[in-house]
């Protein structure tokens, strides 16, 4: 993400009343609309470094929800635990309802779900003190568990790339190596063996290689699958896998995935397109989640609606691909490009017409 993205409208800095710990809220954009993105709770040396998390984080909301469409902006949560510290249920409690006061405080112009060290229970919780926060269990009307979704939005991404490979979006008879067999790659395999595709899986987990034999699948270890002969790589697990190292030894045509920033450098996107290997940015490939949890619990869409909009995944991917061919620019490039537009003619905009165009695009409006 570029330097200039990185400017926020607020960022909210407090030592939690009840637990003392500190609790950063940045809301990155609202131009599009009110602000979503995850809580994470996670150690760091200095709380500052957490200050450095949620301002990238939160940029890549807005990034996410302005190449998907949707009239959100980015915003996220860091709660900078310190290292040292191990939280009891008692002290977890207290750390929740702050942050649900924090952001009770910020008057609705941000709203929080689960991210690293969170989960949809601990939503719940921070919903007796906010209205703003989203994936709670479906047992509490909830959207629960994102993964499906996840799985469902990288599914409609692989079929627009398949269509920019090969000129059809069916995976049949395509290769396909996913790295990474947990709550989204194991779904994922699954429907990429269902529509016929032939594949080749990988984890780091050896009790993962029972899913390759169920679906006939070759199982191989993550760095050989990684550069595998295949027409498409599905990163699944971890981050920055895409080096200056890995990408020269690829032998793939394309990679798209749920995995969240799978470049180590931006200069990275580079490589890739000199080697002309197609790749769709993961903000882009892994929206399927948010988006699904967003338009149901924020936007108080139905189940058909919610995947619909999912599904536009695949129109997306399918235009920015096109579009970076034509310019002859990476795909990284065009969808930067996309995001600074849509943000730029919302600004542009203001008042009642920025509404309008916000309504257009799906979702909430804007509160401005
Ligand atoms: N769950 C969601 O809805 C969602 C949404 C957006 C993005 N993502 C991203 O997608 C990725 C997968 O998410 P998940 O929910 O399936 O996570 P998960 O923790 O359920 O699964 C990750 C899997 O990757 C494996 N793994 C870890 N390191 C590996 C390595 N070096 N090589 C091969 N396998 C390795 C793990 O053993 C595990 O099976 C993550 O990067 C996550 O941030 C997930």
């Amino acid at each position: 993400m570029s330097a200039s993205l990185l400017e926020h409208e607020q960022i909210a800095i407090r030592t939690g009343r009840r637990s003392g710990v500190p609790i950063i809220i940045a809301v990155h954009s609202t131009v599009l609309g009110p602000a979503a993105g995850g809580c994470r709770m996670w150690r760091y040396r200095r709380w500052q470094d957490g200050l450095e998390d949620v301002l990238r984080l939160s940029a890549g909301m807005t990034a996410k929800f302005a190449a998907a469409g949707l009239a959100r902006g980015g915003g996220k949560t860091v709660v900078a635990l310190p290292e040292e510290m191990e939280l009891g249920p008692g002290q977890r409690r207290e750390v929740l309802l702050d942050v649900a006061d924090a952001i009770e405080a910020l008057g609705g112009i941000y709203a929080t779900g689960p991210d690293v060290g969170t989960g949809p229970d601990d939503m719940a919780l921070m919903g007796e003190r906010t209205n703003h926060v989203f994936c709670k269990p479906t047992a509490l009307g909830g959207s629960g568990d994102s993964s499906p979704h996840t799985a469902d939005g990288t599914l409609a991404a692989l079929q627009a790339v398949a269509t920019g490979l090969d000129g059809t979006r069916s995976l049949r008879g395509l290769r396909l190596a996913v790295v990474g067999l947990g709550n989204v790659g194991a779904r994922i395999a699954a429907a990429l063996a269902q529509e016929g595709a032939e594949l080749v899986l990988s984890d780091i987990d050896p009790g993962k290689q029972a899913l390759a034999e169920q679906l006939g699948a070759r199982w191989e270890a993550p760095e050989a699958a990684l550069t595998a002969e295949v027409d498409i790589v599905v990163p699944a697990a971890l981050g920055g896998v895409l080096t200056d190292v890995t990408v020269p030894a690829l032998r793939c045509r394309a990679i798209a995935g749920p995995a969240n920033n799978q470049l180590a450098t931006p200069e990275v996107a580079d490589l890739l397109q000199a080697r002309g290997i197609e790749w769709v940015p993961d903000y882009v490939a892994s929206a399927g989640g948010v988006i699904h949890a967003v338009s149901v619990e924020l936007d108080g869409l139905g189940e058909d609606d919610a995947h619909k909009r999912v599904l536009g995944i695949e129109g997306t991917v399918r235009d920015l691909l096109a579009d970076a061919k034509r310019r002859g620019v990476s795909a990284a490039v065009a969808a930067e490009e996309l995001v600074r537009a849509r943000l730029g003619a919302a600004a542009r905009l203001g008042g009642a017409a920025r509404f309008d165009a916000a309504a257009q695009l799906g979702g909430a409006a804007p509160s401005a």
